[in-house]
């Protein structure tokens, strides 16, 4: 081979494009290229730089943002948008409205019905109905599902732990104010030509196939305590559909009565005209009565209970923001007067400082304080005991300012029908009447005294009441409900005992009537694998309960929501287990990310200045009390119970370290300008 000519013909080559290029780059680094091209050389360097560091920074911040709230969970339902198509009124908000609407609306601005009252619950997952429209859910192999009340009789009934929880008595109706603040699911009631409830268990209804009467409950000849009485049904009914208020729907969807917010609507009412009803025009103050003892209860009303008509002693009740509820049981009532209480003492404080205010102010600001402190004591007091802490913490619910227009803040059903009633396992058998020296003067069992307060205004009664709910320890969350209430819940006046129902049943009931999805899914969304067998359950719930389990229904597939909740091993601090916190987080979510009018939200025409969100962070429960009532001191963690004997010291002593200083209300401008 001749190489060198190869490499005489090939350099010639190279060299002329050597040359070609030298020539070129001549021209390129000549004066005054050189200088541009070195600019535009360094503005794309500067550019590489900032995009590369912007992806690491947004990279960086979603993965903070997505491990923080990897627990977060979307909904799955495709129908949660029907209402606001085919059926949602057009609502004309006011942008710079500073007081939230009395129903909930226009709290979202781009969607105003958004958790507004008479508006459908949110659907986490698609509704679950045997014939995808109505129907009560049938089990994977088409028979009936079991009866509630066998579930509690074969898995619940009968299994009560007597611990002492550390938690006391008040966390069970602080817990059911705020139950029904976001919830209120009224149900289909037949009435009779008298104005009565009709009773679906007798066999003359029972002919006529009500559809209203489909979830009453069958009770089996062997049950431990109604088969003594020949007892075989209890009445209930199935719930007000959104067909009920002129809106049909497929599948069928269920409308909160309440507004979904947090907001006292237990206080103020859901829709404007009760509202109205329950003010004074005066002071800003709330209607109420003064008992014989002197001292301040909500309205009482003569009793409208039909049932009780012939009984000749009349029963108190009262005018409270829930006519449904307010009057329910003892603890309840209690809380409806507390904060009423509560909203005429601010008022009153607030029409000392500010005389030239108007009745609409007073009431309205005081509202904002009530609700706020409502809000606070949820997050801060409340919450943590049921998910623990640390979910609380991880799951983004400490964070101030959240609000976020994208977030949907009404109530899930999944939460309302299932999630919130666990705590239902919480109630006590009894409720304590203690005087100042710790002495328990009376004990009543609660289902004895359901919708029937009289004993709440009479001599101090009160304030024992209160104490009572301070210092008496709580019944600990547990796989059960306790035997009165899942036997003899809401006995009418002049009825035996036996007469009653069993709630827990009921839950279980409601569950199937508002087409809850069986638990195997809702565990599933909420981010634990699916069950293919009943001891694939064994990771969230003792064996010896998946056993149970196994033996009642027929496919893993099948179970309640609410058993299957109930039944969960509890963990991280928690005083629920992990599907029931996944589904409270979602709604407390909900309520702090999705409410324009949250207490901590920073920039809106509502939202309170610097000073007095440090009063609004200050008030505890137990300012509250003692605000409203004789209780001499009280806990700063006023959920938990504390030995008065061996920590004297942790009490707040209500008459002297007791003060709320509303002086950040003050205008002191127009004060001077007078
Ligand atoms: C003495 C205490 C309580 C009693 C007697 C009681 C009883 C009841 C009853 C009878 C219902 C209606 C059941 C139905 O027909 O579906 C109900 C609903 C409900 N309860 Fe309770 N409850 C109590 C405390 C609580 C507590 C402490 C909570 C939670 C913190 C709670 C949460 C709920 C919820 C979310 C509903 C559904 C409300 C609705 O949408 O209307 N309850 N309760
Ligand atoms: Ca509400």
């Amino acid at each position: 081979m001749d190489y060198s000519r190869t490499i005489d013909e090939t350099n010639p080559l190279m060299k002329k494009r050597n040359k070609q290029c030298l020539k070129w780059n001549q021209k390129l680094f000549k004066w005054p290229l050189i200088v541009i091209w070195f600019i535009v050389l360094l503005l794309c360097a500067v550019c590489v730089l900032y995009i590369f560091t912007q992806n690491n920074i947004e990279s960086e911040s979603s993965n903070v943002l997505k491990n923080k709230h990897s627990l977060h969970i979307l909904s799955h339902a495709t129908t949660n948008d029907d209402f606001l198509k085919k059926c949602a009124p057009i609502v004309k908000c006011d942008q710079n409205a500073k007081y939230r609407s009395i129903n909930g609306s226009c709290n979202n601005l781009k969607t105003p019905t958004w958790g507004a009252a008479t508006t459908p619950f949110l659907r986490l997952l698609n509704a679950n109905f045997s014939d995808g429209y109505y129907d009560i859910r049938v089990q994977t192999n088409g028979s009936a599902l079991p009866y509630p009340r066998v579930l509690d009789v074969n898995i619940f009934l009968n299994r009560e732990i007597y611990k002492v929880d550390e938690n006391n008595v008040l966390l069970m109706p602080f817990g059911q104010l705020l139950a029904h603040d976001i919830s209120g699911l009224p149900n289909d009631l037949i009435i009779d030509e008298n104005g009565n409830a009709i009773d679906c268990c007798l066999t003359e209804n029972k002919i006529k196939n009500y559809t209203q009467c489909q979830i009453a409950l069958e009770n089996l000849p062997d049950d431990p305590v109604y088969s003594v009485h020949n007892k075989t049904c209890s009445p209930i009914f199935r719930s007000l559909t959104s067909r009920n208020y002129s809106c049909p729907l497929y599948p069928t969807e269920f409308i909160n009565d309440n507004s979904h917010f947090i907001d006292a609507s237990e206080v103020y009412g859901s829709n404007e005209s009760y509202a109205l009803h329950l003010r004074a025009m005066e002071g800003g103050r709330l209607k109420f009565s003064i008992g014989d003892n002197g001292q301040m209860f909500c309205p009482f009303l003569a009793n409208q209970d039909k049932a009780s008509s012939g009984n000749k002693k009349t029963h108190i009740k009262y005018d409270t923001g829930d006519p449904t509820n307010g009057n329910q049981n003892f603890g309840i009532t209690a809380m409806q007067t507390l904060f009423l209480r509560f909203h005429n003492y601010i008022a009153f404080k607030l029409s000392s400082l500010n005389p030239f205010w108007s009745d609409e102010i007073i009431y309205q600001e005081s509202r904002r304080i009530v609700i706020a402190t409502i809000q606070r004591i949820s997050y801060e007091d409340f919450l943590p005991i049921i998910i623990g802490e640390d979910f609380q913490e991880i799951y983004g619910l400490n964070e101030a300012n959240i609000y976020d227009p994208t977030v949907n803040p009404s109530t899930s059903i999944e939460f309302s029908s299932a999630g919130s009633r666990i705590l239902h396992a919480i109630i006590p058998v009894e409720f304590n009447f203690m005087n100042k020296d710790y002495k328990i003067e009376n004990s009543i069992k609660i289902t004895d005294w359901m919708v029937k307060a009289d004993l709440i205004p009479l001599g101090d009664n009160f304030n024992k009441l209160l104490k009572g709910f301070i210092e008496t320890p709580g019944r600990m969350l547990q796989p059960s409900y306790n035997f009165y209430i899942s036997n003899y819940m809401l006995t009418l006046p002049n009825n035996p005992q036996y007469k009653g129902r069993d709630l827990l049943a009921v839950d279980i009931a409601r569950g199937r009537d508002v087409g809850l999805q069986p638990y195997n899914q809702v565990r599933h969304f909420c981010g634990y694998p699916l069950a293919k067998d009943f001891e694939d359950l064994a990771d969230l719930i003792h064996i010896k309960d998946v056993i149970k389990l196994k033996k009642n229904y027929y496919s893993v597939n099948d179970i309640d929501l609410m058993v299957g909740i109930l039944l969960e091993k509890h963990s991280g601090g928690a005083i629920v287990g992990p599907t029931a916190r996944c589904l409270i987080a979602d709604g407390f979510y909900r309520y702090k990310a999705g409410d324009r009018f949250f207490y901590d939200v920073k920039g809106q025409p509502g939202s309170f200045t610097d000073d007095q969100l440090k009063l609004i962070k200050y008030i505890t429960l137990g300012h509250v009390i003692c605000a409203t009532t004789n209780v001499d001191n009280v806990q700063e963690d006023i959920f938990k119970t504390v030995d008065h004997n061996l920590f004297p010291t942790i009490k707040m002593k209500c008459d002297e370290e007791f003060n709320l200083n509303f002086k950040a209300w003050e205008e002191v401008n127009y004060r001077t300008e007078l």
